[in-house]
């Protein structure tokens, strides 16, 4: 076929601001409250003309939608991420004819108050939480509303009560069958909610409790098993869920080789590797539900 011949069509396409930092400063007389999110706009919709003949007559700015975040967030503050993403892309979906899907992505970054030497609480000093970020996406077209929820980059451990035996043996097999091991992951979950009529804060905080108890509480024969004890925890904890999908690198823990040194190692020295990493992935889902959270989410 000829290059004249091989037609290109335009396919799939979206466009909007990613990674708008925002920062919002509640006061409440010398009480300050703090929201810190990084939140991504996607738009989709009547784009043909922008693509193919230069016509920009249909597109709202990249910039406007991120001044729209900062307005925003200065006229209706920030309640929890996900009614910060339902207000932008509602907003976006209904002023904008051309516009006819909105996707909002918004990862937060937790402040908590700094301790006071008396046992209190620091009016308006605050550390940051750790490396975990809440995760919100929100998307709207128009009619149907979908809100997944998430958390990335908690990291937890067991010291004990995790075997890992009885494996496939091929000739490359070289792993020792272990009958307690320590057991550490990062937890990287989404969840899809039913519906929008739910307690966004309270919803995300009985999901990441039920993720941790059930983390702790599972007598582990391989990182699968927990990783499916943590999501059908959750789905069955949970009315307002779905789905969830979690993502959990095993984050080996060897055991050190000190018999050079003459020492014996009763599972107390380990070398914490930190790459290569086996990457454990699933979907929970309720019974009958359908499975709607993609298996490789983009990013931003
Ligand atoms: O919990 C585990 N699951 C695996 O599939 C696996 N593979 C491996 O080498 N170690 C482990 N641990």
């Amino acid at each position: 076929m000829t290059a004249e011949a091989r037609r290109a069509v335009l396919g799939q396409n979206q466009y909007g601001k990613a990674e708008t930092r925002v920062v919002r400063i509640t006061r409440s007389g010398t009480t300050h409250h703090i929201k810190d999110l990084n939140v991504s706009v996607s738009l989709s919709g009547a784009m043909d003309d922008v693509h193919l003949t230069g016509s920009n007559a249909h597109v709202l700015t990249t910039d406007a939608t991120k001044n729209t975040v900062y307005a925003f967030a200065r006229e209706h503050g920030i309640a929890s991420a996900e009614e910060f993403g339902i207000r932008l892309a509602r907003h976006f979906v209904t002023s904008q004819e051309p516009i006819h899907s909105a996707r909002i992505r918004v990862e937060e970054y937790a402040w908590e108050r700094i301790g006071t030497p008396d046992g209190g609480e620091a009016p308006h000093s605050f550390v940051r939480a750790g490396r975990e970020t809440r995760t919100a996406e929100v998307l709207y077209d128009g009619e149907e509303w979908e809100v997944v929820s998430g958390l990335e980059g908690l990291v937890v451990l067991n010291t004990t009560d995790s075997e890992f035996h009885g494996y496939v043996k091929d000739r490359y097999t070289t792993l020792p069958e272990t009958r307690d091991r320590v057991l550490a992951t990062e937890v990287n979950a989404r969840w899809r909610y039913a519906g929008t009529d739910v307690d966004w804060d309270g919803a995300w905080a009985r999901a990441r409790d039920h993720l941790l108890h059930a983390f702790a509480g599972t007598y582990s024969y391989s990182l699968q098993q927990t990783l499916y004890a943590m999501g059908a925890r959750v789905v069955e904890r949970l009315p307002e869920v779905e789905e969830i999908r979690l993502s959990l690198p095993n984050k080996h823990h060897f055991l050190v080789d000190l018999e050079p040194f003459g020492l014996k190692n009763d599972n107390e020295v380990y070398y914490a590797a930190d790459r290569p990493y086996g990457l454990i992935e699933a979907t929970v889902l309720r019974d009958g539900a359908q499975p709607r959270l993609p298996v490789h989410p983009a990013r931003p």
